[in-house]
């Protein structure tokens, strides 16, 4: 097949694993404060600390919308959801640490499925 044949079934290779991995995080049992977007009006100052919002319901939106090229762009937006969450809690609280789990986690299986 052509170079650009190949790049191709690598996207769509690398959006089927985006589709395995998003059902993952979602149905870890620490996901709970990632499946839908930080509410800034129940939670003050977030609006004003975090610049780049994200969670995985807009991630799952923005996947069913095409809007991510290649797993590159997916763990982007995955990333951002835990370094927002590291920016804005304690280490030592229970949204901290979710966060930090969710980032072991999702560090350790995507790496299994490109190894
Ligand atoms: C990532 N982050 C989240 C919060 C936060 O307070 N998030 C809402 C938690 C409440 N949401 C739930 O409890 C819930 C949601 C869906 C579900 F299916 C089950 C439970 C605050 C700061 C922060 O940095």
């Amino acid at each position: 097949c052509t170079k650009k044949a190949k790049m191709a079934k690598d996207n769509t290779n690398g959006l089927a694993m985006c589709r395995v991995l998003l059902a993952e995080l979602e149905a870890h049992q620490d996901a709970w404060p990632f499946l839908t977007p930080v509410n800034h009006k129940a939670v003050p100052g977030y609006r004003k600390v975090i610049k780049k919002p994200m969670d995985f319901s807009t991630i799952r939106e923005k996947l069913a919308n095409n809007q991510y090229l290649n797993l590159e762009t997916f763990i982007i937006d995955v990333n951002l959801v835990f370094d927002n969450c590291e920016k804005f809690n304690e280490d030592d609280s229970e949204i901290g640490r979710a966060g930090h789990n969710m980032r072991r986690f999702f560090d350790e299986r995507w790496t299994e499925l490109l190894m």
